[in-house]
C-alpha cells in the first residue's frame, strides 16, 4: 500500500465511506463509547491485532469507558495515507 501522503479531496471522499471518523491535525481520528472500562480495554486490545497484522499502528486512547482511535503514517511525515484510510474502516467494521 501506497505511502504517499493523500490530498485534501482524497481524504475528503475516504471519509464519506467512513462515519464518525474526522480529519484533524493531520491523523485520521474517531472515539467510541463502550459500556464499561473493560470494553473499552477490550476494544483497544482487538484493534491492536488488527495493527499488528498490518504493522501499522494507530494511537490508542482509553478514557474510562471511550476508546480514541488516532492514525497517521509516520513514514509519510505523519501525514494521513492510504494505509490510515484501510485502517480505519477495518476497525469501524469490528468496533460498529
Ligand atoms: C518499521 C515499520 O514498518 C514502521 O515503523 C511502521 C510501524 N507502524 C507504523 N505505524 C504508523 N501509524 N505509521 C507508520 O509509519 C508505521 N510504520
Amino acid at each position: 500500500m501506497s505511502d504517499q501522503p493523500l490530498t485534501e479531496a482524497e481524504i475528503e471522499l475516504a471519509l464519506s465511506d467512513l462515519p464518525g471518523w474526522s480529519h484533524t491535525r493531520d491523523k485520521l481520528e474517531r472515539t467510541w463509547t463502550f459500556g464499561g472500562h473493560l470494553a473499552a480495554v477490550a476494544a483497544a486490545s482487538a484493534v491492536g491485532w488488527i495493527q499488528e497484522q498490518r504493522n501499522h499502528h494507530a494511537d490508542l486512547t482509553i478514557r474510562y469507558n471511550k476508546l480514541t482511535v488516532s492514525t497517521s503514517t509516520h513514514s509519510a511525515g505523519n501525514k494521513v495515507t492510504a494505509k490510515d484510510t484501510e485502517l480505519a474502516g477495518t476497525v469501524s467494521a469490528l468496533l460498529d
